[in-house]
């Protein structure tokens, strides 16, 4: 497989790592100074970039017919738009606020979880996540997808960084130097707590997802996500 990657930073030289590992090819590298793309060098983009960069690179790449993996965090205000030109262009692509296979179980928990906690209204609910001090979003795309999965299974009804409040999943987020990251749900009440925990050692396994995901989506149209590739639930 051909692979274009837009960014080339901590996440696009471990992609490129797995990528190689996996027999592939890394035709492209391609960052802000990039002036012309040859749209016809490759199969497929994987987009690790910036949040203010993602959505053009996916329109960039919808528009010229290649399937597009994105990881990048922080632009979701756009996504529905990427959705609609998806459609619109009858093309492939895939968002993840986390391509790692555990943390993917992870998500399944927290949803199983949350549907057994909706009848115990002695528990609140809250999240913590822990990220290495360059991170530019908060609170990450992890923890989003956490508290959308506890909204959709419960009476919460919103997230908040920093901020409990009636039916308001409150987030917390906290910066240490190198940390890959780290995502917490807790379930507090009066008498004890419940928590379920993620811990990434190493970016590998956020490289290696997206690998999988950019072989899984080689042929297919549509708009998709890592639960569609790694068949869960
Ligand atoms: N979904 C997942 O599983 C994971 C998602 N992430 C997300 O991926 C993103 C990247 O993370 P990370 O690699 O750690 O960040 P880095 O800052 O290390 O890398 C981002 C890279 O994007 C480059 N860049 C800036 N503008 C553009 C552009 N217009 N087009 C292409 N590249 C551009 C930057 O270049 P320059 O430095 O020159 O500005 C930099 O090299 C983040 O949003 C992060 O949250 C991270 C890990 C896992
Ligand atoms: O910026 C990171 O590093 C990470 N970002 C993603 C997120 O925002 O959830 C995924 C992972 O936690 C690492």
């Amino acid at each position: 497989m051909r692979i274009a990657l837009f960014g080339y930073g901590r996440m696009g030289k471990m992609i490129e790592q797995a990528a190689l590992n996996r027999n592939h090819t890394i035709v492209a590298k391609i960052d802000i100074d990039t002036k012309e793309i040859d749209f016809s060098s490759f199969d497929v983009a994987i987009d690790f970039s910036m949040p203010t960069a993602a959505y053009g690179n996916i329109t960039k790449c919808l528009e010229n017919n290649i399937p597009i993996i994105s990881g990048t965090t922080g632009w979701l205000e756009n996504y529905e738009n990427a959705v609609a030109l998806c459609k619109e262009k009858e093309g492939a692509f895939i968002y993840a606020s986390n391509f790692s296979l555990g943390v993917n179980v992870f998500f399944e928990l927290n949803e199983y979880l949350a549907k057994m906690m909706k009848s115990l209204k002695q528990y609140n609910v809250s999240m913590e996540e822990i990220h290495h001090t360059q991170k530019l979003d908060a609170p990450s795309g992890t923890a989003i997808t956490l508290a959308e999965g506890v909204i959709n299974n419960s009476d919460y009804t919103k997230w908040k960084l920093d901020e409990s409040g009636t039916n308001q999943i409150p987030i917390t987020a906290k910066r240490i130097e190198a940390v890959p990251g780290t995502h917490t749900v807790f379930y507090d009440s009066e008498i004890d707590s419940i928590e379920i925990k993620h811990t990434a050692h190493n970016r590998e396994g956020f490289a290696l997802g997206a690998v999988i995901a950019a072989e899984w989506i080689i042929g297919k149209k549509g708009i998709f996500t890592m639960k569609d590739v790694l068949n869960l639930g």
